[in-house]
């Protein structure tokens, strides 16, 4: 018999409920039964059910949305504060969230300025379009970095910025000696382009969440002032590499010239990216930004919510990587599925399905999709799965439960 796994959970805030009002005090079981595990929520009543209202009306199925950090939902106090924000006209750089929200990430990233962007695409664009203004810019930057690999090369075909890939180290580092050797040699220009910047990604995301530890990044900063170059780091995460380290952000970055922060991954942000440097250089990255389109006016509205996701979620992050490393090990418990639990120190986990397993990750998503739970396939045997605040422990129970029941069943023939 199979058991429907029902996930009851409000999608909505209480106040827009129909007449059927449910607290959500969840407590959340799972029992493992004949080979099927079914979870169920227990939650109590706290309105009466009126008129025609069915139970069934107030239950909603919940989606288990795995595939990324940036599919959070903005949480209700989100909501509350975008309503009552203080907005202005931020090209005229009168919006008054957006300088308060400006303010706040100049001060944690210990930097003179900072400036909202609508996406971490458009603040690794313009940090780098601002440190390679000159045409034939060269920046050396990891050959498995976001920037690299998931911008669309927007450097290269909207700023003529000349990429220099030096490979990722399965920690997210790259080789200080082989970053130095790729330095172009001012004395051949008539056939190089210049070396004007370094990029460094932290925590790194293709390398599964790794985080760059301060040294690291200290010494690529003296490498970089050693030849005269920008430091600029992708912190699209760097909250979470912070809190992995226990290392506060100002520090973490202190030998950058710029940084990418993103507010809409682990924080939880519905929308947005912050830039931060010295206030030269967030002059210049507002012309630019404006250039591609992305000064916005009432802003206020969105960086409301991300002043509530700096107050509530970055003490959550380390419960995510808590619900990770949890995760990492589980599936290393499941026959034909393998994970690097070492290498889990922040939100991020792939793992591999064996050869053997007859099952591919499209198949295993498929599978876990009619089970109320979206993955991020990476390929035919490898999977990623990114936790974030709207992911709960019991969740990650479930998502095992239902990932072995796919193993089995496909093991039995099933599937
Ligand atoms: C490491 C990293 N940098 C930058 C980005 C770009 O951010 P956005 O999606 O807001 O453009 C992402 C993903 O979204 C990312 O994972
Ligand atoms: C896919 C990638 O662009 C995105 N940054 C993510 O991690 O989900």
């Amino acid at each position: 018999m199979h058991v429907l796994c029902v996930y009851i959970h409000m999608m909505w805030p209480s106040n827009s409920l129909p007449t059927t009002q449910l607290s959500r005090e969840p407590s959340d079981q799972l029992f493992d039964f004949d080979g099927f595990s079914f979870c169920y929520l227990s939650f109590l009543c706290s309105g009466s059910i009126s008129g025609g209202e069915n139970f069934d009306q107030a239950m909603v199925t919940r989606t288990i949305d795995l595939r990324s950090d940036t599919v959070t939902k903005p949480t209700e106090t989100m909501r509350l504060a975008m309503a009552k924000a203080e907005v202005d006209d931020d090209v005229l750089i009168y919006d008054p969230t957006a300088r308060h929200l400006e303010t706040e990430m100049a001060r944690i990233t210990g930097k003179e300025a900072a400036l909202f962007v609508p996406s971490g695409t458009m603040g690794n664009l313009i940090s780098v379009l601002v440190h390679c203004e000159v045409r034939g810019s060269e920046v050396i930057l990891g050959n498995n970095s976001h920037i690299h690999i998931y911008e669309n090369g927007g450097i290269s075909t909207i700023g003529g910025v000349h990429p220099r890939p030096v490979k990722n180290n399965e920690d997210g580092t790259m080789d200080i000696n082989l970053i130095e050797s790729a330095i172009r040699n001012p004395d051949f220009e008539i056939c190089y382009p210049k070396t004007r910047l370094i990029c460094l990604e932290n925590s790194h995301a293709n390398s599964g969440g790794r985080v760059l530890s301060v040294d690291y990044t200290d010494q690529v900063g003296e490498l970089a002032k050693k030849h005269n170059l920008k430091l600029h780091i992708d912190g699209a995460r760097i909250f979470n590499a912070s809190v992995a380290l226990g290392v506060p952000v100002h520090r973490l970055v202190q030998a950058a010239d710029s940084v990418s922060v993103c507010l809409s991954k682990g924080l939880g942000a519905p929308v947005g990216s912050v830039i931060v440097g010295t206030k030269s250089f967030i002059d210049r990255a507002r012309i630019l930004r404006k250039t591609l389109g992305g000064g916005m006016r009432q802003v206020g509205i969105l960086c409301a919510a991300a002043l509530v996701a700096l107050q509530e979620n970055v003490g959550k992050l380390g419960n995510d990587h808590k619900n990770a490393k949890t995760l990492a090990e589980g599936l290393n418990k499941i026959k034909g599925l393998k994970a690097d639990v070492a290498s889990v120190e922040t939100n991020i986990v792939y793992f591999e399905i064996l050869e053997g397993s007859n099952i591919t990750a499209l198949k295993l998503g498929k599978f876990m999709e009619e089970h109320g739970i979206l993955l991020m396939p990476d390929s035919s045997s490898r999977v990623r799965i990114v936790i974030h605040h709207q992911v709960s422990a019991s969740d990650v129970q479930y998502t095992l439960s239902c990932i072995k029941q796919a193993m089995t069943g496909v093991e039995n023939g099933g599937n």
